[in-house]
C-alpha cells in the first residue's frame, strides 16, 4: 500500500491472452484481492454466456446500438474480435484515473494498440500465455459454456493472438493460478511505485526536506 500522503495517478492495467488462457479468472481474483483497482466493463455485441450479467461482465448491445455509440465517440477503443464488436466505455475509465484509482482491462491486442496511441504513459500491458496448446484446449472445453464450433474457432485463432505477445511489457505463463496471481500483484505493486505515477512526491519530499 502506498503512503496515503502521496497523491498518485491511476494506471491502466491491460490483460490480454488467447481465449481460455485465464484472463477472466485472474481478473476476478485480482479485483477481489485489491480494493484500489476497478474493472472496466466493456460493451459487446456477443450474446451473454450462461451466468453472465448485464453491466457486470459486459454491457450487451445490439450491433445498431454499438454503432451509434462508436459514432458518438463513447468508446476509448473498440475492435472486432471473433465476429463480434467489443468496446471500452470512455466515461468510467476517465473518472477512475483522475480519482487516483487503477483500472483493469480485459481487451485484445487491437484495443491495446489503440490505448497505446491515446494513453501510453498510463498503460501497463500484461500478456497471459497458456502452459501448452493442449492445456489451452482443455481449458476451453472445460469452461463448457461455448458450443464445440466456437471452441474450435478460438483454438484456430490462438496462434495468431499469441503472435502479439511482443507488444506487451510483461508475460505471465499461467500454469498455477496462485503463482500467476502473485506475479500479477507484483507487477501492479512495482508499477504503482514508479516515480512518474506518484504525482504528489514533490510535495512530500519538500515536506521531508523542511523537517530536516
Ligand atoms: N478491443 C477490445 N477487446 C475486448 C473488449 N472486451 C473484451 N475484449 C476481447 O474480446 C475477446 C473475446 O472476449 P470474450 O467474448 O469475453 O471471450 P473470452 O476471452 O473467451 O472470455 C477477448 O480477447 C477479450 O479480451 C474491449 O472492450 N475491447
Ligand atoms: N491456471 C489455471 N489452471 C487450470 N485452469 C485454469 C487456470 N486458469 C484458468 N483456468 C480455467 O480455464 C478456463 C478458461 O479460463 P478463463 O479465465 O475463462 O479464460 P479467458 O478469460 O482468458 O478466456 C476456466 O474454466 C478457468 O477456470
Amino acid at each position: 500500500m502506498n503512503d496515503p500522503e502521496i497523491k498518485r495517478r491511476g494506471l491502466m492495467l491491460v490483460l490480454s491472452s488467447p481465449s481460455g488462457a485465464g484472463k477472466t479468472t485472474l481478473s476476478r481474483l485480482l479485483l477481489a484481492d485489491d480494493p484500489n483497482i476497478t474493472m472496466s466493463v466493456s460493451a459487446t455485441t456477443r450474446k451473454p454466456r450462461p451466468g453472465e450479467e448485464e453491466g457486470v461482465d459486459y454491457y450487451f448491445l445490439s450491433t445498431e446500438d454499438f454503432g451509434l455509440k462508436v459514432n458518438r465517440g463513447e468508446f476509448l477503443e473498440h475492435a472486432k474480435v471473433f465476429d463480434n464488436y467489443y468496446g471500452t466505455p470512455r466515461g468510467p475509465v476517465e473518472e477512475a484515473l483522475s480519482d487516483g484509482r487503477d483500472v483493469l482491462f480485459d481487451i485484445d491486442w487491437q484495443g491495446t494498440q489503440q490505448l497505446m496511441e491515446s494513453a501510453e504513459d498510463d498503460l501497463v500491458r500484461v500478456f497471459i500465455l497458456p502452459p501448452s496448446g493442449q492445456e489451452l484446449e482443455m481449458r476451453l472445453k472445460k469452461r463448457a459454456q461455448d458450443p464445440p464450433e466456437v471452441v474450435a474457432s478460438r483454438m484456430a485463432k490462438a496462434s495468431d493472438e499469441i503472435s502479439h505477445y511482443t507488444d506487451y511489457d510483461y508475460i505471465i505463463v499461467n500454469e498455477d493460478v496462485d503463482m500467476s496471481l502473485a506475479r500479477l500483484k507484483s507487477i501492479l505493486t512495482a508499477e504503482r511505485l514508479k516515480r512518474k505515477r506518484q504525482v504528489g512526491l514533490s510535495n512530500f519530499v519538500r515536506g521531508l526536506q523542511q523537517a530536516l
